[in-house]
């Protein structure tokens, strides 16, 4: 029987999107069996450097995030890997809050950090599976 395909959203700040093309291709053979979507930037990345398909939004800074949130606010996905760069303020630092807040609103997991991220797809790609 044909499952529906895991929902997730992939972004990543400038500074972590080596991390995020990193993350992406150690998970690619799950990856690969989801319906993607990213930021601008981020999606282009993961098309490029990893071969996944991705629907590609807005950049984060031109509302790529509000984007995001939206989707998630109605149902549309399942998880968020969000890796923000701590280090670097950002200009649209709202939108961003936006985002995660809209995942606290809505109980969406959203990891923020790439030992969270990898919890969360693992448990997502064997979900019957016990966690060490
Ligand atoms: O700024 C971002 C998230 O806040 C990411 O946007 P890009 O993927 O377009 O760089």
């Amino acid at each position: 029987m044909a499952t529906t395909p895991i929902r997730i959203a992939l972004i990543a700040h400038d500074g972590r999107k080596r991390a995020m093309v990193a993350l992406a291709t150690e998970f690619s053979a799950f990856l690969q069996q989801c319906t993607l979507c990213a930021t601008g930037t981020t999606g282009q990345r993961l098309q490029d450097e990893v071969g996944l398909t991705v629907e590609r939004l807005l950049s984060g800074p031109l509302g790529g995030d509000l984007q995001i949130g939206a989707r998630l606010s109605v149902g549309s996905l399942d998880a968020v890997v969000f890796l923000r760069d701590p280090m670097t303020a950002q200009p649209h630092e709202p939108d961003i809050n936006a985002l995660v807040r809209a995942c606290d609103v809505h109980d969406v997991p959203c990891a923020t950090n790439v030992a969270g991220a990898r919890l969360l797809l693992r448990q997502l790609w064997h979900p019957s599976q016990q966690q060490p």
